[in-house]
């Protein structure tokens, strides 16, 4: 299998000096401060935190749900401030539409979109079968299992003609052997279609599998702690000493600032 060449890619998106607090009911939380990324066109970019490290915030302020405090993005040099079709979300719980199949789940972006109902039906067509669901077109979403209401979100933002896919744990609620088939279909999805990927995890070992580029975020306020290029060449192996090797170095970041936390707020 090939991969995209990304270093040479140009920028999609910046994140410059965001800051966000919210107004909780009892008193501000500094969910970010001073974040800073830039992210190539077609690159696989995973965040990953512990708990409460602002990951899900950065990436509802990307997909325009959430407005910063402070700072700024913008998306081929225009300010983001709400949500628009060029960014796709993907969640953990699938947010499908329990009320459509999954033809209908799938080509809901184009038929609000008003293209014609040819064009629909191509497009819709099209991702039900890259997503390998066309024999269950006429299903409903509460007669599917976890991995195929996952595929179906997926599909669901493919074809809305999206640049950049969000993904907030998306794999979080599946057992391990479908959440490793998932993992393999979004590379090859992600492969095939030069897609952006900004993907959400608390898995190193699924951080490693999945990007060229993980960024390792911190708490307290949330930030931007180091980030660490994957050059291992897809598909990747968990078992190879390459691997084990990256994914002790990205542990390890990861647990020295957990620790270093830990020690601040024993020492106050
Ligand atoms: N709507 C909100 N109102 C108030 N505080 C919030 C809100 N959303 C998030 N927070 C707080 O902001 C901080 C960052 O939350 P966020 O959900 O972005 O972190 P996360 O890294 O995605 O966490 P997790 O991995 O548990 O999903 C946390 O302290 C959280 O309690």
């Amino acid at each position: 299998m090939l991969d995209r060449p990304t270093t040479i890619a140009p920028d999609i998106l910046e994140v410059s000096d965001v800051r966000k607090i919210y107004q909780a009911s009892n008193g501000p939380v500094e969910a970010l401060r001073g974040v800073n990324l830039t992210i190539r066109k077609g690159e696989f970019v995973c965040l990953l935190g512990a708990s409460g490290c602002g990951k899900s915030t950065l990436l509802r302020i990307v997909a325009g749900f959430e407005k910063v405090t402070e700072g700024s993005v913008t998306m081929y040099g225009f300010s983001v401030d709400k949500p628009g079709p060029d960014r796709g979300m993907v969640f953990q719980d699938y947010a499908l539409f329990p009320w459509l199949t999954v033809r209908d789940n799938i080509g809901f972006g184009p038929k609000h979109r008003r293209l014609a109902t040819k064009l629909v039906s191509e497009l819709t067509d099209k991702f039900m079968a890259m997503v390998g669901l066309t024999a269950f077109a006429d299903r409903y979403p509460h007669q599917l299992s976890g991995g195929m209401k996952q595929r179906v979100a997926i599909a669901r933002v493919l074809s809305n003609d999206t640049d950049v896919l969000l993904m907030d744990e998306p794999f979080g609620a599946l057992d391990a052997l479908t959440r490793s088939k998932l993992q393999e279909e979004l590379v090859e999805i992600w492969r095939t279609t030069g897609l952006t990927v900004i993907f959400v995890t608390h898995s190193v070992e699924e951080a490693v599998m999945l990007a060229d580029r993980v960024i390792v975020m911190s708490a307290g306020p949330g930030r931007i702690d180091c980030e660490i290029e994957v050059d291992l060449p897809r598909p990747r192996d968990v078992a190879s000493p390459e691997f084990n090797a990256l994914r002790r170095e990205v542990t390890q970041r990861l647990t020295s600032h957990i620790a270093g936390s830990r020690q601040v707020a024993a020492d106050s």
